[in-house]
């Protein structure tokens, strides 16, 4: 059972390539976007940056969502921004994680921790601009971009995240990240067997 968060900015392709990717392996797809409440899809519309406050709890409802699946040992993948660090700690461990220290639980080796892959889709603010300045019938306002990436704290050990180019065809992602869950479960295998020799 893998729990896959496709994560990055507005634009960045993560319910492109996350619904690509869920059909394609047969999992169940999320997209964050359907769960922030009218007035965060109201701020963004009218061009105006969410805050902590906007997102947290929007985060823990998608915490509950992965606990959910996980429980019922469904692989799952949900497209969300997930910029900052403290907001992955949340998908991860829930709204505790508001209050813990930096890598608290990752020190704590949070039994989480392990179980969700964030994948980042990354890329130049310009290509992702074009690609939004083409999209039609979507709350987003372009104009956001650069405050998603003034927010954006992109992933780093101890987190538990791949980094994909987005400057590639939404089957060359979906393909590389395929090769990349594969190459991860063949890692965690043979290290099963060496522990349990
Ligand atoms: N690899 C790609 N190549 C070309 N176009 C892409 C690619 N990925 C996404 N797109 C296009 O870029 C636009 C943004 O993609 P998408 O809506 O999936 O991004 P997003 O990260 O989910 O955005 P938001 O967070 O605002 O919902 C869409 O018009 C989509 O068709
Ligand atoms: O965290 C945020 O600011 C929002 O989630 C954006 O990153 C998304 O792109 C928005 O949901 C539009 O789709």
């Amino acid at each position: 059972m893998v729990l896959l968060v496709v994560m990055g900015v507005s634009g960045s392709g993560k319910s492109t390539v996350g619904s690509h990717l869920a059909t394609k392996l047969g999992w169940k797809f999320y997209d964050a976007d359907d769960y922030h409440p009218t007035e965060n899809t109201k701020k963004m519309a009218q061009g105006i940056p969410l805050n902590d406050q906007d997102r947290i709890p929007w985060l823990c409802k998608l915490h509950d969502i992965l606990m959910r699946e996980e429980s019922a040992g469904q692989s799952v993948i949900l497209a969300c921004s997930a910029l900052k660090k403290m907001y992955r700690r949340i998908l991860v461990s829930g709204g505790d994680a508001v209050y813990s220290k930096s890598n608290q639980l990752e020190e704590q080796g949070d039994s989480a921790t392990g179980k969700v892959l964030f994948i980042l889709l990354d890329g130049s603010m310009e290509l992702i601009a074009s690609r939004l300045e083409k999209r039609r019938g979507h709350f987003m306002a372009p104009e956001l971009l650069q405050s998603q990436f003034d927010t954006l704290e992109p992933p780093s050990a101890p987190e538990n995240f791949i980094t994909v180019s987005l400057e590639k065809s939404v089957s060359e992602i979906v393909s590389e990240i395929e090769k990349s869950l594969h190459l991860e479960k063949c890692f965690s295998r043979a290290v099963s067997e060496l522990n349990a020799h």
